[in-house]
């Protein structure tokens, strides 16, 4: 067995910090568990970042538990949650349980995460949790609205503020195991952070959240554009450049492969 959300959530209590990050594959996930990851998110920004769509809005129900199985596979240790893409369970409570169903049976993923903390969205936590689906929630910016909302920081106002801070406590209330903070003021997520008995995981939220989660394209420095509350640690993409020109000049100059290489 890996990690538990009880473990997590006792995490907070004893003030540990908790590493999230994304994948979509087989390759990458078992990169990250064996680095000691604790929560691998197969998060629906694969449909950006792998499948170069402009928006995560067209990612399918069934892409989504392709990859999801994909990086189920390479996981031993961490905890692995799958995004539930948009409109695979805002129609109804019994679309989200079908969809969260399929996702727990068809790639043995631990947890499904859904973005909102409208009251829909909350009875539909509600009701996942309360037949043994871990939930993780998602407030803020909620990429699946990026229509209404843009990619810009949310909560700078008061009301906006107090609506974020009552969205967090009544989802933790609903049964979510955790709640993601993205793109608000670090103020804000301390304050959800410290009202919440739950972990916070922040991504553009601060340094006092529970938690923190990057797409990890962003973190490697593979993706064209990344958010700029994202730190790449690499620039993978000019080292991928890099050595595929020097396969292609050995190639061209008839210098690979050498004769151990045949
Ligand atoms: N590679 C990647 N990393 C992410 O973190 C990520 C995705 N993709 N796709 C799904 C969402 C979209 N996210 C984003 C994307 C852009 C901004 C951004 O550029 N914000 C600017 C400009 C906002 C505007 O349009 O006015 C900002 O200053 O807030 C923020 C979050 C976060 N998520
Ligand atoms: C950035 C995280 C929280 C996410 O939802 C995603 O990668 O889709
Ligand atoms: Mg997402």
């Amino acid at each position: 067995m890996g990690l538990t959300t009880q473990q997590l959530i006792s995490w907070k209590q004893q003030g540990r910090p908790i590493v999230a990050l994304t994948a979509w594959d087989y390759a990458f996930a078992q990169l990250l568990d064996k680095a000691g990851v604790d929560i691998i998110l197969v998060g629906d920004s694969l449909a950006m970042v792998a499948l170069g769509y402009e928006t995560t809005l067209p990612v399918t129900l069934d892409e989504m538990l392709y990859h999801a199985a994909a990086v189920r596979r390479g996981v031993k240790r961490a905890l692995v949650v799958c995004d539930l893409p948009f409109l695979s369970y805002q129609e109804s409570i019994s679309q989200a349980i079908h969809a969260a169903g399929r996702v727990l049976k068809e790639t043995g993923v631990q947890g499904v995460k859904l973005e909102g903390g409208h009251p829909a969205s909350l009875e539909t936590v509600a009701r996942l949790s309360d037949i043994g689906i871990p939930v993780m929630g998602h407030v803020g910016l909620t990429p699946q609205s990026v229509h209404r909302l843009g990619y810009r920081q949310q909560g700078n106002t008061e009301a906006e503020a107090e609506r974020i801070l009552s969205e967090a406590i009544a989802l933790s209330e609903a049964g979510a195991f955790a709640v993601v903070l993205e793109h608000i003021p670090a103020n804000l997520a301390r304050i959800i952070t410290t009202k919440l008995p739950i972990p916070t995981i922040g991504i553009g939220a601060g340094g006092d959240c529970d938690g923190q989660v990057l797409v990890t394209a962003d973190l490697l420095g593979l993706s064209e554009k990344k958010p700029p509350f994202a730190k790449s640690y690499l620039n993978l993409r000019e080292i991928v450049i890099g050595a595929v020109n020097d396969f292609s000049q050995e190639v061209r100059e008839r210098k690979f492969p050498e004769s151990d290489q045949l």
